[in-house]
């Protein structure tokens, strides 16, 4: 998949594509709704393009810091593109000085320069400067240059829309059932595996700490059960196992610093330095500040147990 980063107009360019337009944070279903329909408007010869905007535009202007983390920061969320068949991807840096943008630039300027059979956004999208900003906008202005508009209804679950800002709540509040159901996958943070204290292999459990590759809204303080899939040389396709992950502060041993940890099940090994991605399948108890390293060791036999008993793994190590 080709990235092209951009700061106004796109680089001309004559390839047939069918263009999504939208912030795609998560690639939830929602998303992949408006991905299928844009699929399925394509014909013989031409591709599936997005073209999406970075920093989130309330986060770059007006400083909402409920914008500043993703579901899923570029490069994941290029990663979950691709999967979904898109070849090109459009990111705009999306500045104050961008903001300005008028729509008629934005399609009569920019877009034009690129071969667009079709646009497929979703309903409610918004783009450029001024309120009247719409889809019907959109549409009228990508008329008068021979583009055809399609406007994807939004996806519901339970009567609600699926939004990016709930699912980051949701994230936050350790969720994961529900953020899992909109996402259509488990929500995973990927990083590289860093030292700490050393002091898990002393517990008897040894924990591969997590340096995010991004800026991830992060799950709330507590015992997850999850799993980690350990990167091959350079893909994130290799080997995956259970595991039970703290996110937060570790209070017992006087922790500073947020950070998410993983004691891999049935692992044994050296993971420094690798690659890994963290999936969050359930909150199973929130963090505790326990008053001895015993009762703590204690307890987390006692995840490890039910978590076993949770995965149907036989209890034998
Ligand atoms: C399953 C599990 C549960 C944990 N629960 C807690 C907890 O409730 N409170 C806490 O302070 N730390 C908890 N921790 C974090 C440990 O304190 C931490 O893994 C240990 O201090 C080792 O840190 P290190 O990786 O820096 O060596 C938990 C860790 C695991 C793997
Ligand atoms: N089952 C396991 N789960 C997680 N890490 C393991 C496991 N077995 C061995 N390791 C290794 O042990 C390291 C963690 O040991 P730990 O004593 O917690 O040290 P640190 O504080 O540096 O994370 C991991 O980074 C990994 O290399």
């Amino acid at each position: 998949m080709e990235i092209i980063q951009i700061q106004d107009a796109p680089p001309a360019n004559n390839e047939p594509i069918i263009l999504c337009i939208g912030k795609f944070d998560g690639v939830h279903l929602g998303h992949q709704s408006i991905l299928r329909q844009a699929g399925r408007l394509k014909e013989t010869g031409q591709s599936l393009a997005v073209m999406t905007f970075h920093p989130h535009p309330l986060w770059a202007l007006k400083r909402d810091e409920r914008y500043r983390q993703c579901v899923t920061p570029s490069r994941e969320k290029y990663r979950q593109l691709e999967r979904l068949g898109v070849s090109k991807v459009y990111e705009i840096e999306f500045t104050e000085k961008y903001a300005e943008t008028t729509p008629e630039t934005f399609v009569y300027q920019h877009l034009s320069l690129l071969n667009i059979k079709g646009i497929v956004v979703g309903e409610g999208f918004n783009f450029g400067k001024g309120r009247k900003s719409d889809t019907d906008l959109l549409t009228d202005l990508s008329a008068d240059i021979g583009i055809p508009v399609t406007i994807a209804p939004l996806m519901t679950i339970g009567g609600q829309k699926i939004s990016s800002t709930d699912i980051r709540a949701s994230i936050r509040e350790g969720q994961f059932e529900k953020v899992n159901t909109l996402l259509g996958r488990n929500y995973s943070v990927n990083g590289k595996v860093v030292e700490g204290d050393a002091l898990g292999r002393k517990l008897g459990f040894p924990t591969a700490n997590l340096a995010p590759d991004g800026d991830y809204e992060l799950p709330g303080s507590g015992v997850y059960l999850g799993s980690v899939e350990i990167a091959t040389e350079n893909d994130m396709a290799g080997e995956c196992w259970y595991a039970l992950i703290n996110a937060g502060y570790r209070p017992t041993v006087n922790g500073k610093d947020y950070l998410i940890e993983a004691y891999l099940l049935d692992f044994s090994g050296d993971l420094y330095g690798k690659s890994m991605k963290v999936s969050f399948i359930q909150k199973m108890r929130e963090e505790e500040n326990f008053a001895s390293l015993d009762e703590l060791i204690k307890q987390m036999n006692k995840d490890k147990e039910e978590a076993r008993v949770k995965l149907g793994l036989n209890n034998h190590s």
